[in-house]
């Protein structure tokens, strides 16, 4: 069936254009449904219950129920998107979810926390906010005058370690606190608006795509053998089954041909399975470790719903885009811009209509970015949440016919404190009606995901790999080395392996001044952080990506996603301050099949629980652990085991040598909400 609401604006092309060579690839676009919202079959009771609630508190009459007429809509995204669900005015709701960390010993009789959230929400984190609450501790609690979060929270966690000892009833608090602090990551993956009126996806936007005719009559228990034999695992209902070669996958002649030019001949396990639940339109999780080809599973899907739109009828200026790809970071979006401009160009050249991937970062002429929208349309916007807000917020874009969603380093994007959590919120409010969600990562705790998952509809996940473990293709060596001895040692370092090698430090002045020491050393360096503008930005990674720099110094801007031919060495000059920052930096080598070595400086200066956690990633990677840290005292490796015997993960950092109630992570990041709620929230 045709989109109605773009057929009525213009006539559709005629079939001439249409080249039989693809006529499977168009017959699996042909009979699907328009993907406007269909409220009425959407809203359950249940949900209408809900919609008369939040307006009820958010002073609306029915007849300004957001979704109801285009006005009120409008407004509705002006005032509403700061208040989903109808709760108190952002600074209050979002200290509520961060105070959070904190389930209130105080006042266990205390008001229940808001409910978490108005689409279908995974079995898992409901059950785990059951069990917190049978805690006696899910009230919340927010600071008090002249107290921060964070002091909140240590006095809790204080009180609770002398009377609450026994082992299920910390595993409870633990979830309540998680659930707290991860209900704000749930509403940033809605619209405020659907959010606020209720709106409820249970279906999920279900393409034509099928696998080769073989594959899609296999049974349930030959899905799963296949599953195993690719070391895929999976949670979810009416999973597509997995494809073990990109011809299972009726890919375009055209996309076949260009993966097989850049040596892509079999998929990954990653893409063995989340290459058919993309392209089936199924909501989609997706963790694996890095380097291990996340990238093709959100493109392609894409890119071939881009072009049998445009095949079924030409984007003209200002349409557009069908799908958004966001990441964390400027260059990871440029990467995958080109990625996206790589697939298009390959298309085009097999006689198939040019798509136009428009890229949308900071740091550049927004001008220059808008252009080709307004000429004539864009299928693909790859972007940032910040440049690609404020497009939408200034009226340049709209999300009318965007109908795939995709977060990539997923949990950088939802990260509660650091994240960007509240510019998702605003992006996610332009929309009116359902998309395909699909978000990745290579590190993303077991809790985080169900959270995420609660916000999607009927979600797939797709693990490849425990996630947050290292790459196993990288050999991992950690050296204690002094600050002052470090300048020095690290020349020595260099002589390991063959260029080209990443270095990697926190801090901006220590990259420069590292790329100055090896400059006058006579080594090829070049280097990018954030205080460099982004034509700088550029040029480095081009010279390190075609070979004319051996050495890339970086901050932790270039840790995830970036993807540079063959590194062979990542040196730590300093260890990060998470294990998750860890595992994304010295993915940077071993990547794609490759083998790589990362060396990582420490010392005195790193906190004990980093080091614990390294330990434990060591261990579980079979690396060897040095001296050092094996002398480290660690009462967790006793305690914290779980019913299996296997050492617990911190459920909200993916650590293993603490549990949640002694996260770093967590500490640094109540201290970012308490400076969030106290300042307002951060509008850059
Ligand atoms: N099936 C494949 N066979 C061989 N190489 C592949 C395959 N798929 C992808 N690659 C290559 O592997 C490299 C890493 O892929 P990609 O950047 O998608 O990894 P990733 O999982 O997204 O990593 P990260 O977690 O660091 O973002 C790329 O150079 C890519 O071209």
């Amino acid at each position: 069936m045709a989109d109605s609401r773009r057929a009525s604006k213009r006539p559709r092309p005629a079939a001439k254009a249409l080249d039989d060579s693809y006529a499977d690839l168009l017959a699996f676009g042909k009979d699907r449904e328009p993907y406007e919202p269909r409220r009425a079959q959407q809203k359950s009771a249940e949900a209408e219950r809900r919609a008369a609630e939040a307006r009820r508190r958010l002073g609306l009459s029915s007849a300004e129920d957001p979704g109801s007429a285009p006005t009120a809509a409008k407004r509705d995204r002006r005032d509403v998107s700061f208040r989903p669900g109808g709760e108190a005015p952002r600074a209050s709701s979002a200290a509520a979810a961060a105070s959070a960390a904190a389930a209130s010993a105080a006042a266990p009789a205390a008001a229940p926390m808001p409910a978490q959230s108005s689409s279908s929400s995974s079995s898992s984190s409901s059950s785990s906010s059951s069990s917190a609450g049978g805690a006696g501790g899910s009230g919340g609690i927010a600071a008090r005058p002249g107290m921060t979060l964070m002091d909140e929270l240590r006095a809790h966690v204080a009180a609770l370690g002398g009377q609450q000892t026994s082992r299920e009833k910390r595993k409870a608090l633990e979830a309540d606190l998680l659930r707290q602090v991860m209900s704000m990551q749930q509403k940033a993956l809605m619209s405020a608006k659907e959010h606020a009126s209720g709106v409820a996806y249970t279906k999920p936007l279900l393409t034509d795509w099928r696998p080769t005719k073989a594959l899609a009559s296999l049974s349930k228990t030959e899905a799963d053998v296949l599953r195993a034999q690719h070391k895929v695992e999976v949670e979810g209902e009416n999973i597509p089954v997995p494809c073990p070669r990109f011809a299972d996958m009726r890919l375009p002649p055209a996309v076949m041909d260009m993966l097989k030019a850049k040596g892509i001949l079999r998929p990954t396990p990653i893409q063995v399975q989340g290459l058919p639940v993309a392209l089936s339109g199924r909501d989609l999780i997706g963790v694996a470790f890095t380097g291990s080809g996340k990238t093709l599973v959100f493109t392609l899907p894409l890119m071939i719903l881009a072009l049998q739109e445009e095949l079924r009828m030409p984007l003209a200026g200002g349409e557009g885009p069908f799908g958004i790809l966001l990441a964390p970071a400027r260059d990871l979006a440029s990467q995958t811009h080109s990625i996206c401009e790589e697939i298009a160009g390959a298309m085009a050249s097999a006689g198939l209509p040019r798509l136009r991937c428009m890229l949308s970062i900071g740091g550049m002429s927004v001008r220059d970015q808008i252009e080709p929208l307004s000429r004539s349309g864009v299928h693909v916007v790859v972007a940032t949440p910040g440049r690609l807000l404020d497009h939408l917020q200034k009226g340049r874009m709209n999300l009318s016919l965007c109908r795939y969603v995709c977060l990539d380093e997923g949990d950088r994007m939802l990260d509660a404190a650091r994240g960007f959590e509240e510019e998702l919120k605003q992006i996610f409010s332009f929309f009116d009606h359902q998309r395909q969600t699909l978000i990745f990562s290579a590190t993303m705790p077991r809790k985080v995901r169900e959270f995420a998952m609660g916000a999607l509809v009927e979600p797939v996940t797709v693990n490849s790999g425990r996630a947050g473990a290292a790459s196993m293709d990288v050999i991992q060596e950690v050296e204690h080395v002094r600050d002052e001895a470090k300048m020095i040692y690290l020349l020595e370092c260099l002589q390991k392996t063959a260029p080209p090698v990443m270095i990697f430090s926190k801090r901006s002045r220590e990259v420069d001044d590292i790329t100055q020491y090896l400059l006058l050393k006579g080594v090829e360096a070049t280097s990018v952080h954030g205080g460099k503008d982004q034509a700088d930005r550029n040029l480095a990674l081009q010279q390190f990506r075609d070979g004319s720099k051996d050495v890339l110094v970086a901050t932790d801007v270039a840790a995830k996603g970036l993807d540079f031919p063959s590194v062979q060495h990542v040196i730590n000059f300093d260890m990060p301050e998470s294990v998750e920052n860890y595992v994304h930096r010295i993915g940077r080598t071993g990547r794609g099949g490759k083998t790589g070595v990362a060396t990582t400086f420490i010392n005195k200066g790193v906190p004990e629980s980093v080091l614990l956690d390294l330990k434990h990633l060591l261990r579980a990677a079979k690396q060897r652990i040095p001296p050092a840290l094996l002398a480290l005292d660690d009462p967790h490796d006793a305690q914290e085991k779980d019913e299996d015997g296997n050492l617990a993960e911190c459920v909200y950092c993916q650590g293993f040598g603490h549990s949640i109630l002694s996260c770093e992570k967590l500490q640094r990041d109540m201290k970012v909400f308490d400076s969030k709620f106290r300042d307002g929230l951060r509008d850059d």
